[in-house]
């Protein structure tokens, strides 16, 4: 299975390089600075799982990928404000067989991908893992969560899933055909959409929240909030999904923070209308107020107009 890779940063760099180490046909779509470091100093990753470099990643930039021909799976691995970009790109790579496995946070990319490349090309997916794509261009594992998701949307078991779920045989990371992958999708969202909302809102982790006074109920709001759109979309987390989600959110001495956080104290750009926006016109669409989900994204869009006016 020829696997095309979009996007070499924290998540795709990580299953990438994995799905290379177990032996598989993994090239990365990458614009031409990334692909000029990958060529220079391979694919580096440092993970508490076992460090890991390829020294000579297949890459291929936008400008030679028609002569690459289709591949068979794409995993599309860009932020939501470079999607359009990303689609663009990755075009040519996209035949009459080839699946498109979007492993990107909320969900409003399905429609964007839907309308690029037909709903039938479509998978759903959702990955788990603390990464990130430092300066020095290495992808810096933080913890040992690592686990990959991805299925039919309509929830069947296809010859195509199949041959990903023997692609994914092996590899050193945890590999998941699921056949309520939307579900997972969704809560994985109103995990997300918490996590980052309360950690970027209050500037610290978890347990810095959980210990300050109203903190705990602060992070419970929120995750009602986002379970109360979750659940009106008719895809609410499930019980124990939802109690899992409360202790973890609501953990002290928990170290734990979104990637969008790490974003912010790096001056780099966010997904907030992906994770938080969409969340919110979702809820509204289907009468559900959402204060504090409306506060987090005064905050973020403050964020993001400040950043655009200090560049400018
Ligand atoms: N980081 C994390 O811990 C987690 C992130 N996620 C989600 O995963 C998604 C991806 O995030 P993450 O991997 O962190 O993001 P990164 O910014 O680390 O990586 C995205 C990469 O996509 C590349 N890219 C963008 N457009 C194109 C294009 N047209 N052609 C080729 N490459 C392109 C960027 O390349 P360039 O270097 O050229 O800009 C960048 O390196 C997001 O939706 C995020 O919310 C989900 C779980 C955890
Ligand atoms: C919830 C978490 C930490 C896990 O993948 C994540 O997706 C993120 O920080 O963006």
């Amino acid at each position: 299975m020829r696997i095309l890779v979009v996007g070499a940063g924290a998540t795709g760099g990580y299953f990438g390089a994995r799905l290379a180490e177990a032996g598989r046909d993994v090239t990365f779509l990458v614009r031409p600075a990334r692909a000029e470091a990958l060529a220079a100093r391979g694919l580096r990753v440092l993970s508490p799982v076992g460090d890991l470099t390829i020294d000579a990643p297949q890459t291929v930039t936008a400008d030679r990928l028609a002569a690459a021909g289709p591949f068979d799976l794409v995993l599309l691995s860009a932020k939501a404000y470079d999607l359009d970009g990303a689609l663009a790109d990755v075009a040519p790579a996209v035949g009459p067989g080839t699946a498109v496995l979007p492993i990107l946070n909320g969900m409003r990319h399905l429609d964007r991908l839907d309308a690029a490349f037909g709903a039938d090309k479509v998978l759903g997916g959702t990955c788990s893992i603390v990464a990130t794509l430092t300066t020095a261009g290495e992808i810096r594992q933080m913890t040992e969560l690592h686990t990959l998701t991805y299925g039919e949307r309509d929830g069947s078991r296809s010859e195509r899933v199949a041959a990903i779920e023997a692609q994914m045989d092996g590899v050193r990371f945890q590999a998941r055909a699921s056949d309520k992958v939307l579900l997972e999708m969704w809560e994985k969202w109103v995990f997300l959409a918490t996590l980052a909302g309360a950690t970027t809102l209050m500037r610290g982790a978890i347990g810095d929240i959980a210990a300050a006074p109203g903190g705990k109920a602060f992070i419970e709001g929120l995750l009602d909030e986002c379970q109360a759109v979750a659940v009106a979309n008719g895809y609410g987390s499930r019980e124990k999904v939802l109690a899992g989600a409360r202790k973890i959110l609501t953990t002290e001495g928990s170290a734990m923070t979104a990637s969008m956080l790490r974003d912010i104290e790096g001056s780099a750009r966010i997904e907030a209308d992906h994770i938080v926006g969409d969340l919110i016109e979702r809820g509204r669409a289907e009468g559900v107020e959402t204060p504090l989900l409306a506060r987090v994204l005064t905050h973020l869009k403050t964020y993001e107009n400040r950043r655009a006016r200090e560049a400018a």
